[in-house]
């Protein structure tokens, strides 16, 4: 049962915000079982204790034994040094979730006795609003049960899909840092509407409300993305000269080699910082 479950966040940056605040405003879990750690900045714990009434401490402070689901939120180049210093006070029960990028199941397994259960997670930064799409990968030994404890947890903070730990990477080229993509966009054409003379303020709105409608019709009208670009463009009308411009200037590839590259540094990430460990010496 997921409700009486203790979550101890490892790492206390922006992510692990981002899924803090999106499962206290869930209320699926009460925020007093809710626990987060931060290597150096303790002054980010009083913040987010503050913001969103769960528990700060130390990291060696942290009473493992009180913990069931521990969420590693730290960057990949922590994980090695994160993973070190908790793996002896990791017990059986323990279901380790790590929202680290290109960090694979089997990297983390190894530094904890063979049985572990671990998960890897691909949340995005729309968690804060209950509006992510997070990609679920199951380890070696991780019970069916437990997927659907930790996925319950993810739907808190928007919707999961259950992919295969080698999509991983694909997943966050599109999801993980999908959002960039369409804040970049959106840049650009705020950029645009205030040369023309509209209010910043305006051209957000507008902007943010046409990409939120287009998402919408994507999701409730059963129609392929072309289809409903098609139903927007007139013959020789405006959209067809949008449609023009963007082709001309290579905007379809910009975006697949986004995906791509994302997704090809993902995979560097696994052998950057793995390929030096093999676990931890018992
Ligand atoms: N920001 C995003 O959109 C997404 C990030 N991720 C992943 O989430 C992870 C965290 O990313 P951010 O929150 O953006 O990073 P961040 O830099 O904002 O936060 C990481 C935090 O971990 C702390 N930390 C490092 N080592 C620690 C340790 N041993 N014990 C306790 N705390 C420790 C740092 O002090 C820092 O506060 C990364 O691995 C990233 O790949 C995953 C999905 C989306
Ligand atoms: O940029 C990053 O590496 C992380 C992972 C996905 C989104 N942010």
């Amino acid at each position: 049962m997921l409700k009486n479950k203790r979550i101890a966040f490892i790492g206390a940056g922006s992510m692990a915000e981002a899924m803090i605040a999106g499962i206290v405003n869930a209320g699926k879990i009460p925020p007093n079982q809710i626990i987060v750690s931060n290597r150096s900045n303790q002054e980010r714990m009083r913040q987010l204790e503050t913001a969103y009434g769960i528990k700060g401490a130390a990291n060696v402070d942290l009473n493992f034994s009180t913990i069931d689901i521990i969420v590693l939120a730290m960057k990949p180049k922590d994980a090695h040094t994160a993973l070190q210093s908790i793996c002896h006070s990791i017990q059986p029960h323990h279901i380790i979730v790590s929202v680290i990028a290109g960090i694979t199941t089997s990297f983390i397994e190894n530094f904890f006795p063979s049985g572990q259960q671990v998960i890897r997670v691909m949340p995005n930064t729309s968690s804060m609003i209950g509006e992510s799409a997070t990609g679920l990968s199951s380890g070696k030994h991780t019970l069916h049960q437990t997927i659907m404890i930790v996925k319950e947890m993810l739907e808190s903070i928007g919707k999961v899909y259950i992919i295969p730990e080698d999509k991983m990477d694909l997943f966050t080229g599109i999801a993980g840092s999908g959002p960039a993509y369409f804040y970049y966009l959106m840049e650009h054409m705020e950029k645009k509407a205030a040369d023309g003379g509209l209010s910043e303020d305006a051209a957000r709105q507008i902007i943010a409300q046409t990409i939120f409608g287009a998402a919408k019709m994507i999701l409730e009208q059963n129609e392929t993305p072309a289809i409903l670009r098609q139903n927007v463009t007139s013959p020789n009308g405006t959209t067809a000269a949008g449609l023009q411009a963007l082709h001309m200037h290579g905007a379809g590839t910009a975006i697949e080699m986004a995906v791509q590259e994302a997704a090809g540094r993902s995979k560097e990430l696994t052998s950057e910082f793995t390929k030096f460990s093999t676990g931890v010496i018992r």
